[in-house]
């Protein structure tokens, strides 16, 4: 398997001497969906702009398929690396939407054709066909999410980052958002997503970075959300699915095979029915209630 990006012993302050990211390793590899969490000014962001080379790092800190990021072109690492910034009016400042989703291949020097192709293919890709003459500052928040993503999508990247791509959406249109990356993902591109939405996380990650300052857990989700070790040390709540299922069901079922998700909730209920000796046994009852507490309790605490 091709490694995508690989980084190795970064570490960056900001010039006014802020520490934001201490000795960070990541291999990536290509077609992988991975999710960075961690709480805010972990450096989430700050890791970002050194993997499309928006800031610095030492010779070899950064290689993307190979290849170090500081000696790559401009044009060149713009085909390899989308970033898509939280605040989509970050990224949408042209007076129309195909300006803007048109800006980054007209700089790459593609001829005309091929551009109107490009924000062709990249507004279908996001469900936004038709709304290139549209003006981005009259768009709704959500439209403007995938505006900014078409944007990246018509430099056809080989990796996309997404910074925090479901937040203050509505359950719609983060569910046809996270259908869109996933789609990406299938096609190939390899999907890297900073969150602080546990609930989506499963639905969007085959491999979770815990980023705090540091790396300080790797993992499925289902191995990071299990460690309440390191959920407590960062603050991280595991899904609702998950403690749901957990108090429901812990005591006296195999842990790991609790749903993460809304979907997996309901492939583990249809499974268990189906399977006949599938009662879906609430062995709360047969707990005091101080232990139910105690249980509820390490949860709420982180
Ligand atoms: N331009 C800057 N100058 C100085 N310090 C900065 C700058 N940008 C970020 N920082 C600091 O670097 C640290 C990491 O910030 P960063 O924005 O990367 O965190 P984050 O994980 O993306 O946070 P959030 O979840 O809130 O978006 C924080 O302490 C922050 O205050």
């Amino acid at each position: 398997m091709k490694e995508a990006i690989r980084v190795k012993g970064l570490t960056y302050s900001y010039p006014d001497g802020t520490p934001a990211l201490e000795d960070i390793d990541i291999t990536i590899n290509e077609g992988e969906r991975i999710v960075i969490v961690g709480p805010n000014g972990a450096g989430k962001t700050t890791l970002f702009l050194h993997l499309n080379g928006t800031l610095k790092s030492q010779d070899n800190t950064v290689m993307i398929f190979g290849k170090n990021l500081d000696d790559m072109k401009v044009e060149e690492r713009i085909k390899e690396v989308g970033i898509v910034f939280q605040d989509p009016d970050d990224q949408l400042f042209m007076p129309t939407i195909f300006d803007d989703v048109a800006f980054g291949p007209i700089n790459m020097g593609l001829d005309e054709e091929e551009v109107k192709n490009r924000v062709k293919k990249a507004l279908s890709r996001v469900g936004l066909e038709g709304f290139e003459d549209r003006v981005p500052h009259n768009l709704s928040y959500g439209q403007k999410k995938r505006a900014a993503l078409a944007a990246v999508l018509s430099m056809e990247p080989r990796i996309l980052i997404l910074d925090e791509p479901t937040a203050n959406l509505d359950p719609k249109s983060r569910a046809d958002l996270i259908q869109v990356i996933n789609d990406l993902n299938n096609d190939g591109i390899t999907t890297v997503i900073a969150m602080h939405d546990v609930n989506a996380l499963p639905t969007l990650s085959d491999r979770v970075y815990v980023l705090n300052g540091k790396i300080v857990g790797e993992g499925t989700p289902r191995e990071i959300f299990s460690n309440s070790e390191l959920l407590k040390m960062t603050h991280l709540e595991a899904p609702d699915v998950f403690k749901l299922f957990k108090v429901l069901t812990c005591f006296g079922y195999d842990c790991d095979t609790l749903p993460m998700s809304i979907d997996e909730a309901v492939e583990f209920l249809t499974r268990t029915i189906e399977s006949g000796s599938g009662h879906i046994h609430l062995h709360i009852h047969e707990h005091t209630h101080e232990e139910v507490r105690k249980f509820l309790d390490s949860y709420n605490h982180h």
